[in-house]
């Protein structure tokens, strides 16, 4: 975008931002850095800690409350618990500044679009944004979804000068389409990563302890899992329970997990193998000979949590990556066209699930080990029943079971959490740097 239309915009405009959590704050330093007048507040009666905290040292100003912010900023963003859009867009909506834009950073738009339909005054344009990623990520490439669903020509112009800043890749898509692909990229990875987590608890063991978890891809699964457990339980839970098509993916991974799971202790392998290769067909079928594989075992090696020297990789059924195969086949999902809505978690996921299916040697070791090795039947036990638990609870939508039973996981992982955040940032970095040198 030209630099004289921001800097046009920049004299005239007030960004607000209701909510300086991790994300808010993220994008109230980056407005406010890149030259824009920003303003914000988080719940009120935080408001005098909040200036402790932020009045002395951040180019933004900091407000008692949402009415505040409202009434004076042209672009206000919603960077709240998904949980609570509904509400709090009832308490600061009709506060709203006229002909202003709003938008929100929830996960799920169908219910934050909802809220903003019911309540903003009509004068009033709503311009969603999803950036996908973590806050402490670098914005630089990620994706960054802008649905523009109700917009005059030149808010949209505004809003786009106004996220040039984060240097992310914009994706245009309609809240519908978002919310698909969010389900895939986001529901469902982190239902796998957490079921991992709750059957290693349920086993009572730390993987980095043990020598059956030790390789490349186990590093992925074993950083991945820690690092969603590592955040804040209502991140993961808004965006599924609030998501439908969420529910129905979420639900086909638990039902692909048992299925597989079952045909493991039948012993029937030519049938397990038949079910594999079928959705192996569908899902990489289509790759071309000159693909390069995402990630590979050796470039995750050495990103281990483990204090004794890497044994190499273990035998493993890897039912987790059997059963995502499994259910993007079912479910007509090709996950390379959710690249768009692609998060760094999903990335890995994928990458993981490629190389072991990519590398046929290995795949085959997985139905022999599934079918005759009974090492893993214990913790693949764990993990079905894990991976139906959470299916369970976000498909009758109960934020509080999903509470206990996140923080359950976390509590058992709680002295690994910092140091497997440090490893899992250098592990992200690298594959990420990766997966940009290949344009992808
Ligand atoms: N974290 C992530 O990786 C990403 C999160 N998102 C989405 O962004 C949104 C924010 O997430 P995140 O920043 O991580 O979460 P945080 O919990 O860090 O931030 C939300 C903030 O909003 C505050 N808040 C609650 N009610 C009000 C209110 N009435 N007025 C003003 N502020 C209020 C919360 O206060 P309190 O805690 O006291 O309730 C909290 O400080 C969520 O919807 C999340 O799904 C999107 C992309 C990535
Ligand atoms: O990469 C992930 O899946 C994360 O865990 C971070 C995250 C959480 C919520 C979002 O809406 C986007 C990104």
């Amino acid at each position: 975008m030209a630099d004289d239309i921001i800097n046009r915009l920049q004299k005239t405009k007030t960004i607000g931002i209701i909510g300086l959590g991790d994300m808010g704050l993220l994008y109230a330093r980056k407005f406010s850095a890149a030259g824009w007048r920003v303003i914000g507040c988080d719940r009120e009666d935080k408001y005098e800690s909040m200036l402790e905290k932020f009045a002395a040292n951040e180019q933004f100003e900091v407000l008692r409350n949402g009415h505040y912010v409202s009434r004076r900023a042209d672009y206000i963003i919603y960077s709240v618990e998904a949980e609570n859009i509904r509400k709090i867009v009832e308490t600061y909506g009709p506060s709203t500044k006229v002909g202003a834009i709003v938008g929100g950073q929830t996960s799920c738009k169908a219910p934050e679009i909802e809220a903003f339909e019911a309540v903003l005054p009509e004068d009033v344009d709503i311009i969603l944004l999803h950036s996908l990623h973590g806050p402490k990520v670098d914005t630089t490439g990620q994706p960054l979804v802008i649905i523009e669903h109700r917009a005059l020509e030149e808010n949209t112009t505004f809003v786009n000068a106004l996220v040039s800043c984060l240097m992310s890749k914009r994706v245009y898509l309609s809240a519908k389409e978002h919310d698909k692909i969010t389900a895939d990229t986001q529901a469902v990875t982190h239902a796998a990563f957490l079921s991992m987590g709750v059957a290693w608890k349920e086993i009572h063991q730390y993987p980095w302890e043990t020598p059956k978890w030790t390789g490349g891809i186990e590093n992925a699964k074993i950083n991945i899992s820690l690092r969603i457990y590592a955040n804040k339980w209502h991140v993961y839970a808004g965006l599924a329970i609030t998501n439908p098509s969420a529910k129905i993916q979420v639900l086909q991974y638990s039902k692909s997990t048992s299925e597989l799971f079952t045909l493991m202790i039948q012993g029937k392998k030519q049938e397990l193998k038949e079910r594999i290769m079928k959705a192996k067909d569908f899902v990489f079928g289509h790759l071309s000979d000159s693909h390069q594989l995402l990630l590979d075992d050796d470039i995750l090696e050495r990103f281990s949590l483990s204090k004794t020297p890497p044994g190499g990789r273990q035998p493993n059924s890897h039912l987790s990556l059997l059963a995502i195969v499994d259910s993007w086949s079912k479910l007509g999902i090709v996950p390379y066209d959710h690249m768009i809505c692609s998060t760094p978690l999903f990335r890995i996921f994928l990458g993981v699930t490629e190389y072991l299916f990519q590398s046929p040697d290995l795949l085959q070791e997985c139905i022999d080990v599934g079918i005759d090795d009974t090492a893993f039947r214990h913790d693949d036990l764990e993990f079905t029943i894990a991976a139906r638990n959470w299916a369970a609870i976000i498909e009758f939508g109960n934020f509080e079971l999903y509470k206990k039973e996140f923080e359950s996981a976390q509590e058992f992982f709680e002295p690994m959490l910092t140091e497997a955040n440090a490893i899992g940032n250098e592990m992200i970095k690298t594959i990420l740097q990766r997966v940009k040198e290949r344009g992808l």
